[in-house]
């Protein structure tokens, strides 16, 4: 079988003498893509700095193709490592045109002039800077050098990309389409990838594995659709997305299904094993989208937010207050009743998390 892509065997980093990463285990197959989401100062950046060998190991050991790259006693060089890092700021060379920066890693490469600014064009004109192509960076704004940089990041070939927060700046198109580019080339070539973010919805939406951090720690490591359905505390559901806590009673009934009973009322809903065992009143986690208006269950309108394809109404409820979902724009006057329906619910664990931070 191939070696991982990485492998990230208790590794610790440190700025200075403070250690800031705290033996953290992670393993990334090749040709998959590993979001580590985290509030600012998680240490998601010193993780990236380690693996890339801008930093060094403090402990434990960083592998890289089954190749051992750092320990206390060893940093290979980051030339010497086949990654490549795409960051948030990348300085552009100011006598080069956009089309020859982006073509730079190709003729670095050994591939012929013209042959590597056809394929620069090409990338300029997916990630729609083609009309940039003749500019020098001094005729940028700062958002389009940014863009240039990630292209010319994306035109280098490795076996692993590093990706820091490489969309914060950009606009919600433009993020799309670097993410769609960025997963395209990755996928294309069989890379894999670490993308650290504190965006859950581009954590969610790119990644194989989430690898969720705080201070300087793996809190949990899931496919997306587990972290999201099944966080192991109140901390790592709110990271995760939109989360209410109600205080319900659950009664099993069998088949991943239950009973829960909020103010006299009853909902059937899905849940999961782990659920299962742990019946009786319960606090449990609720998503807006394990939510629909209309059903048994009673509320009164606090709030509602219009958010594009749905609207979120704070609703006042026996249980107390959870967040519901509807589809599209739907006006509900606070103080209005809405009976809501459930159809998953998580048992959550109340405890914060390792932090005391909570939302970064
Ligand atoms: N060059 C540095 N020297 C000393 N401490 C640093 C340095 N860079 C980061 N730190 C500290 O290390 C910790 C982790 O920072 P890091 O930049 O890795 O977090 P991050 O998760 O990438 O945050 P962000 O999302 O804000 O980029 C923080 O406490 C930060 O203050």
């Amino acid at each position: 079988m191939a070696e991982p892509a990485l492998q990230c065997i208790r590794a610790s980093v440190a700025h200075g003498s403070r250690i800031v990463v705290h033996e953290l285990e992670l393993t990334v197959a090749d040709g998959e893509v590993l979001a580590l989401l985290g509030p600012s100062g998680s240490g998601k950046s010193t993780l990236l700095q380690a693996i890339a060998g801008f930093l060094p190991a403090a402990a434990g050991e960083i592998r890289l193709a089954g190749r051992t790259v750092a320990t206390p006693h060893l940093q290979v060089a980051p030339e010497d490592r086949a990654v490549a890092m795409v960051f948030q700021n990348h300085a552009l060379w100011p006598h080069l045109s956009v089309l020859d920066t982006v073509a730079y890693p190709a003729r670095r490469r050994g591939i012929r002039r013209r042959q590597a600014r056809a394929d620069a064009a090409e990338l300029l004109e997916r990630l729609s800077l083609g009309e940039l192509a003749d500019r020098r960076p001094a005729e940028l704004s700062g958002g389009e050098q940014q863009r240039v940089g990630l292209a010319r990041a994306l035109a280098r070939e490795a076996g692993l990309y590093l990706f820091d927060e490489p969309t914060a700046h950009l606009d919600t198109h433009l993020r799309a389409a670097f993410q769609s580019e960025a997963m395209a080339r990755q996928r294309a070539t069989g890379a894999a990838a670490v993308y650290a973010t504190h965006d859950a919805g581009e954590a969610l939406a790119i990644a194989d594995q989430v690898a969720l951090i705080d201070a300087g720690r793996l809190v949990q490591l899931g496919p997306p659709g587990q972290v999201y359905a099944e966080p192991v505390s109140l901390w790592a559901a709110r990271l995760t997305g939109p989360a209410s806590v109600i205080s319900a009673q659950l009664v099993a009934l069998g088949n991943g299904t239950a009973k829960v009973t909020v103010g006299g009322a009853e909902a059937k809903v899905a849940i999961s094993r782990q659920v299962e065992e742990h019946e009786g009143d319960r606090q449990l986690l609720v998503r807006p989208d394990w939510t629909t208006v209309g059903g048994p269950l009673p509320g009164v309108v606090l709030a509602s937010w219009f958010r594009g394809p749905h609207t979120d109404h704070l609703l006042d409820t026996p249980a107390g207050e959870v967040l519901v979902r509807e589809p599209g724009l739907e006006s509900r006057p606070a103080g209005s009743r809405l009976s809501w329906d459930l159809r998953r619910v998580w048992q959550v664990q109340l405890s914060p998390g390792r932090s005391s931070r909570q939302d970064g």
